[in-house]
């Protein structure tokens, strides 16, 4: 079997099968990833010849590292051995994300994981007006779990949705709970990157890995507006960027027989042009607001659980609510963490304090 031209990401799952040894499975001399040259190893009964080979020539451009070939050796003609093998890493390298979020960032024209998988933060911990949460989660599980509703109805099997509101209410951290309460990955994508062409969003939106939620974050920032000075747009000439008709025509194109769901976000939704909220486009609009009497009890026993943490809830939510002021869940959270080791009724007190971090 030969993984010709496989990227360092793509042998990966490869090499971790080598690391089975431990768990009894496969015997191998290998406790790392075999280097460069020629190895052997172990499978079952069976003694395999491993040759990793580096291209001297060809680079990959993305990620810098040289294109890599490894291919398996063995005797007999039981070709389902490397399938096994195969298999078995698919499974081990999966079992390495269980319980994380995987982040794809886009390079070039295609998703590159970003950093290491995350922790996935609970749904529960994001907390949202009441019914909010609940009413996007289950709208989503929908969808996920009713694929041929569509394709029997000839109707694109995805979904898109907006997370409309002020800054720090909480829009990205739900989108990130969601994908981990969904088990899905999150693929980022700034509009505004320069260099991002009608053709390569296309491209993205169409290969985005599968369980993913695409994160549009911004979406308003992305386009020079009508009202823009001639100077503004005379700045941006000559530069790839994405065309508002690109969107629309990219986010109509998104049909998959995987379950497509896109996430937009935006601060200013009276910015955005009708016809990218349009149904189709964007299927669910939330307003993901300032925080609510309710919201700030929530947050508040998570913070400081325990004796009487409902009553010093209460009573800490009328007073900040009492101030007629906007406060945004960041705020609170920013309040409490500056308040991390301060007793609850202090807390309380000093509640104005809120506006002044
Ligand atoms: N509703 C919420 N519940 C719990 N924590 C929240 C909530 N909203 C915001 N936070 C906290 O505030 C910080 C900023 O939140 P987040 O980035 O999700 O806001 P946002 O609405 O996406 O903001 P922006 O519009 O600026 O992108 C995070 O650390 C998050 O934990």
């Amino acid at each position: 079997m030969t993984t010709k031209g496989a990227r360092q990401t793509q042998h990966l799952s490869v090499e971790t099968s080598f690391e089975q040894k431990d768990s009894g499975h496969v015997k191998t001399k290998y406790d790392f990833i075999p280097s460069i040259g020629t190895h052997f190893f172990k499978y079952g009964s069976t003694w395999i010849r491993v040759e990793r080979t580096r291209e001297q020539q060809t680079l990959d451009l993305h990620m810098g590292v040289p294109w890599e070939t490894v291919q398996l050796t063995a005797f007999g003609r039981d070709k389902s051995l490397y399938f096994r093998i195969l298999e078995e890493a698919r499974h081990m390298a999966l079992k390495q994300h269980e319980g994380k979020t995987i982040m794809y960032t886009a390079m070039g024209s295609e998703w590159r994981p970003f950093g290491h998988p995350r922790k996935k933060r609970p749904i529960s911990s994001v907390i949202l007006d009441t019914g909010i949460s609940e009413r996007i989660l289950n709208d989503c599980q929908e969808f996920i779990n009713n694929p041929s509703w569509y394709t029997d109805r000839g109707i694109p099997y995805r979904r898109g949705y907006l997370l409309f509101g002020p800054p720090g209410c909480g829009k990205s951290s739900y989108i990130t709970a969601l994908a981990g309460e969904l088990g899905f990955a999150i693929c980022v994508l700034n509009l505004s990157e320069r260099g991002l062409s009608d053709d390569r969003l296309n491209h993205l939106l169409s290969l985005a890995p599968q369980q993913s939620i695409v994160l549009l974050e911004d979406i308003d920032a992305a386009f020079v507006s009508r009202e823009d000075s001639e100077q503004q747009k005379a700045a941006y000439q000559g530069l790839n960027r994405v065309t508002f008709s690109g969107l629309l025509n990219c986010l109509d194109g998104v049909a998959s027989t995987e379950a497509r769901i896109v996430f937009m976000t935006t601060n200013y939704v009276e910015r955005l042009d009708p016809a990218l909220v349009r149904p189709g486009r964007v299927d669910m609009k939330e307003y993901i607001g300032w925080c609510s009497k309710a919201q700030i009890e929530k947050m508040f026993v998570r913070f400081y659980p325990g004796h009487n943490a409902e009553i010093n809830a209460k009573e800490f939510a009328d007073k900040v609510i009492s101030e007629n002021k906007n406060v945004s869940p960041a705020q609170i959270q920013g309040y409490f963490m500056f308040h991390k080791h301060s007793h609850a009724n202090d807390v309380i007190k000093d509640y104005r304090t809120i506006w002044n971090l």
